[in-house]
């Protein structure tokens, strides 16, 4: 499997992708619903579904996992997924959305860093670089159609994209609120702000860890459109055909150049943000409070 990174990465999760996914549907094809012509064959994994449409070149990607939480696994299938998209040429353009309800994305699994072994930490979070990168440099179009709550690592997957648009519900705010949790944004992605909303707005949100409802996400840059939920699918594929009508190698060469460098600064140092990462999550302190978050969050849905 090609890497974003090169030779350094290998995740025994990413070697051994299939490993992971025996029992789902990933690399089977069937027709889409009310489909069956040329283009319309959906493919997938039991958390990522794919619904290409060969004709127009764009891939709708659902995330169909429980809260859309970032488990090893989904990132696994997000890799897959975006990966067999990237390799076939028929391919300009991914929407990528949620199948949840309410929620696009709720950020890292925490239960894949609360509890854990070092190793195990280190192997989760070298996935995540990894779909961040691939996302980051993805030669397609990728547009985010925000159907749901989309806090920190959720927030990473949609500032990944080209263009973001979010449903205008209240409830749905973006942002990056690690701090709120006692934790701390990673350079790259302190960077990927930075790009996004300038120096200014992005030290003012990371320190108060704020999530922004729709109004003040637009306001920002945060987002590029808000718009009422049911027109979330359709927004974005305007979206999409904006963005298709520039010839690719110009639209992909612009993108490298904007992107390389930030890029470039996790590449040359992954190793030691991966240690970093590890080394903070394991902390008793840290495990304590995300300890203690989770336990909140499960006993708020009682
Ligand atoms: C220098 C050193 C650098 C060190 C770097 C350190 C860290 C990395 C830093 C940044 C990277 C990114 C970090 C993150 O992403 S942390 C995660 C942040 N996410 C959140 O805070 C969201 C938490 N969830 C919610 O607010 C809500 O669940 C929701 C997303 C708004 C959805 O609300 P809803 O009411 O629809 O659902 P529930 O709350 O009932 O949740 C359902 C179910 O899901 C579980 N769950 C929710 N979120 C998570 C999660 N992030 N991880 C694990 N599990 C989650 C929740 O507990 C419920 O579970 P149950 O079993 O009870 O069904």
């Amino acid at each position: 499997m090609a890497l974003a990174s090169g030779v350094r990465f290998a995740p025994r999760a990413l070697l051994r992708p299939w490993a992971l996914l025996r029992g789902t549907t990933l690399g089977r094809t069937e027709p889409a619903a009310g489909g069956g012509g040329d283009g319309a064959r959906r493919f997938g994994s039991q958390r990522v579904l794919v619904e290409p449409d060969a004709a127009s070149g764009v891939a709708v990607m659902k995330l169909r996992n429980p809260s859309n939480a970032l488990s090893l696994e989904l990132l696994t299938e997000l890799v897959i997924s975006l990966e067999k998209l990237e390799n076939d040429k028929t391919f300009r353009g991914i929407i990528l959305t949620s199948d949840c309800p309410r929620v696009f994305c709720a950020g890292l699994d925490l239960t894949e860093i609360c509890g854990r072994n070092p190793a195990h930490c280190a192997e989760y979070w070298k996935a995540m670089q990894e779909l961040w990168l691939r996302m980051y440099l993805s030669s397609l179009v990728l547009v985010a159609a925000i159907n749901g709550a989309c806090p920190a690592g959720g927030c990473i997957i949609a500032l990944s994209c080209d263009c973001r648009v979010l449903a205008d519900n209240p409830k749905y705010r973006i942002g990056l609120n690690e701090t709120l949790l006692g934790i701390i944004a990673p350079f790259w992605l302190k960077d990927t702000y930075v790009n996004t909303i300038g120096h200014r707005a992005s030290e003012q949100a990371l320190q108060l860890g704020s999530l922004f409802p729709p109004a003040e996400a637009l306001q920002v840059g945060l987002v590029d459109q808000v718009v009422p939920e049911d027109q979330v699918q359709s927004t974005a594929l305007s979206e999409m055909a904006r963005w298709l009508a520039v010839p690719d190698h110009a639209r992909q060469l612009t993108k490298n150049m904007m992107r390389k460098a930030t890029a470039d600064r996790l590449l040359r140092q992954r190793d030691a943000d991966t240690q970093n990462f590890v080394s903070f999550v394991c902390r008793d302190s840290i495990q304590k409070s995300l300890q203690a978050y989770l336990e909140k969050l499960r006993q708020r849905k009682g």
